[in-house]
C-alpha cells in the first residue's frame, strides 16, 4: 500500500478537491457556505463532497494548522472520522475557540482529509491481560523530562 495510490470514488457533479502540494498527506475540503462564529460558537458546515473510501480504509478529518493557530477556527470533535460506508456530504462541524467573532467565506479549506488503512478488530473477553513494564501506569506516569 505504501506509495501507491488509492482511488477514492466522488459522486457525480461535485468539485474535486486536489492536494496542495505533491507529498501532502491532506486533502483540503472547502466549506460551501459562508459562515460567522461567535466566540465558542459551534456550526455542522457541508464540504460539498460525498466519496466512497475504499472498504478497509478510514477516512480522517484534520484541523488545517494555519485556521486553527491565526483564527482559532478548528474542528469541534478535534478529529473526524469518515466511515467507508458513509455516502452523504463530508460535513465540518467547526469552533471558534478565538476570543473574536469570525467569518469564514465559503469556498475557505477548513479541514484536511487523510485516508488510511485500519485494523477491524474483534474483541475477545479473557482472564488476564500479559505484563508489561507500564503496567496500569498512564496519565503523566512518566513525568514532564
Ligand atoms: O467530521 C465528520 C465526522 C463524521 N462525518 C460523517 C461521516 C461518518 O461516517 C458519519 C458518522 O460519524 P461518527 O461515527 O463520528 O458520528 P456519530 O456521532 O458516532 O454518529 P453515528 O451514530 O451516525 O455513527 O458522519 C462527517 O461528515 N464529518
Amino acid at each position: 500500500m505504501i506509495g501507491r495510490k488509492l482511488n477514492v470514488k466522488v459522486a457525480d457533479g461535485m468539485q474535486v478537491p486536489r492536494y496542495a502540494h505533491d507529498g501532502d498527506a491532506g486533502l483540503d475540503l472547502r466549506i460551501t457556505e459562508t459562515v460567522t462564529l461567535e466566540p465558542m460558537q459551534r456550526c455542522i458546515v457541508g464540504c460539498g463532497l460525498s466519496i466512497e473510501i475504499p472498504s478497509g480504509c478510514v477516512g480522517l478529518l484534520f484541523p488545517r494548522s494555519g485556521l486553527a493557530s491565526k483564527q482559532g477556527i478548528t474542528l469541534a470533535h478535534s478529529v473526524g472520522v469518515i466511515d467507508s460506508g458513509y455516502r452523504g456530504e463530508v460535513c465540518a462541524p467547526l469552533i471558534n475557540l478565538s476570543y473574536e467573532t469570525v467569518t469564514i467565506e465559503a469556498g475557505t479549506r477548513v479541514c484536511q482529509l487523510v485516508v488510511m488503512p485500519y485494523v477491524p478488530c474483534e474483541l475477545v473477553p479473557v482472564e488476564e491481560l500479559s505484563g508489561t513494564e507500564r503496567g496500569t501506569d498512564g496519565f503523566g506516569s512518566t513525568g514532564v523530562v
